[in-house]
């Protein structure tokens, strides 16, 4: 399938052999079964067919779910748990979690990354900035980030809710092209089967209407383990159609499920209405309030419209007083502003490092830094608009 396929064609297969970047979610049910058990061979399959799109060229992080689920087994908890419990479970679990995942991809020799995250990391962009950095190295080193929230801290009011949100949210960072649910049923039915069996099931979703919402009913909050529901998952695919990540709800419990789905087995494909690349132009260039300027060389403006990032190099001159993360007008020194970026550095860093060739930032700043002032990716020049 090229890229030029007509969309109203695609459905989950396709959508899954064009993806450049997947996030994968797997829920605790799907890893653990009922009885809080790693579903080792599940896993070792599951391995194989990330291990096949990453030859394939796809790049993959992966959201888990199981810490707490293989966290009260450790610990011998049983029935229902307090907050702290949870907590502890899944501090226990965690460890288990990662070694499971480890050994699954010990035949590939892919190093697992493990991510622990919190809203703050997602909503905060300091910390957005820094999240997404290190999973851009991890990607670029060849590692397989494994994602989970960070239970141990997180409280009531901070947590996402459930893996579904924090995978949707993980795909906005990573800048995904494509996120995929797997669940204990085979996608989004027009209510829930198992309480009406006239229910039908639905294989692409343009839009997620109201009714489309209602279909799914509230949160699967009794479930022994686990905590997202179908609510979750519809949630989840809206959060990430609004950064133009498509969704994939698919039947997890079988072998190879990966491959089932390449196969053209039966899912769910939310399509999204618009492309990551438009989103993150609308975000940077449009939503957000810029708190300082960068005045930039010539050389600097046409190396960005060639497409490359803010090098100290260009940087002639920094006004206002902003932080890493914040968003800067990019000026020409006619005062004419050409774009507008997310800023790596502190107003008073650039104004340090201004002018200097990337090999002098160390000694300017004391510490090693990544040189560019605003990445290519976080900037949107106003041609793009
Ligand atoms: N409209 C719907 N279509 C499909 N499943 C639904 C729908 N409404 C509710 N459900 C329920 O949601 C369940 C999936 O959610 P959940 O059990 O949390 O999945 P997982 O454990 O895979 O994360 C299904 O097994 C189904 O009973
Ligand atoms: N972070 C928790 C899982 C929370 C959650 O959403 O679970 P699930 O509904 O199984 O995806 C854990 O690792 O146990």
């Amino acid at each position: 399938m090229s890229e030029l396929a007509d969309i109203s064609t695609m459905n989950a297969a396709s959508e899954m052999r064009i993806a450049k970047r997947l996030v994968i979610k797997v829920g605790s049910a799907i890893l653990c079964g009922a009885d809080g058990v790693t579903r080792t061979a599940w896993l070792a399959s599951l391995a194989a067919d990330i291990s096949a799109l990453r030859e394939n060229g796809c790049e993959v992080v992966v959201v888990t779910s199981g810490a707490i689920a293989l966290g009260r087994q450790k610990l011998g908890l049983s029935g229902v748990l307090r907050l702290d419990e949870k907590q502890a479970a899944s501090a226990a679990g965690q460890v288990a979690l990662a070694e499971a995942w480890q050994t699954a991809f010990a035949p590939y020799q892919i190093n697992i990354a493990q991510i622990l995250l919190t809203l703050d990391d997602t909503e905060g962009r300091r910390r957005y900035l820094n999240a997404r950095a290190t999973f851009r190295t991890l990607l670029d080193l060849g590692a397989l980030p494994l994602v989970n929230e960070n239970d141990t801290i997180a409280t009531s009011e901070i947590r996402y809710g459930d893996n579904d949100r924090l995978a949707a949210h993980a795909a906005q960072l990573v800048e995904s092209d494509l996120l995929v649910i797997l669940s204990d049923i085979d996608g989004l039915y027009t209510a829930d089967p198992r309480k009406n069996p006239a229910a039908k099931h639905i294989s692409v979703v343009e839009n997620i209407t109201p009714e489309i919402e209602k279909s799914a009913g509230g949160a699967n909050a009794s479930a022994g383990v686990g905590s997202g529901g179908m609510a979750s998952k519809i949630a989840a695919a809206k959060i990430a159609g609004g950064a133009g990540c498509a969704s994939i709800i698919a039947p997890g419990m079988v072998n190879n499920p990966l491959q089932a789905i390449l196969n053209g087995g039966a899912a769910t494909l939310f399509r999204p209405a618009t492309t990551p690349a438009s989103a993150r132009r609308l975000w940077i260039g449009g939503r957000l309030k810029p708190a300082g300027q960068i005045v930039i060389d010539d050389g600097a403006v046409k190396a960005l419209a060639g497409g490359a990032s803010l090098l100290p190099a260009g940087v002639l001159a920094v006004r206002g007083s902003f932080m890493r993360g914040d968003a800067v007008e990019l000026v020409t020194k006619r005062g004419q502003i050409i774009g507008q970026g997310l800023s790596a550095y502190y107003a008073d860093e650039i104004r340090k490092i201004a002018g200097c060739k990337s090999d002098q930032l160390e000694a300017k700043l004391g510490y090693k830094r990544r040189p560019a002032v605003v990445e290519k990716d976080d900037l949107v020049l106003r041609t793009d608009t």
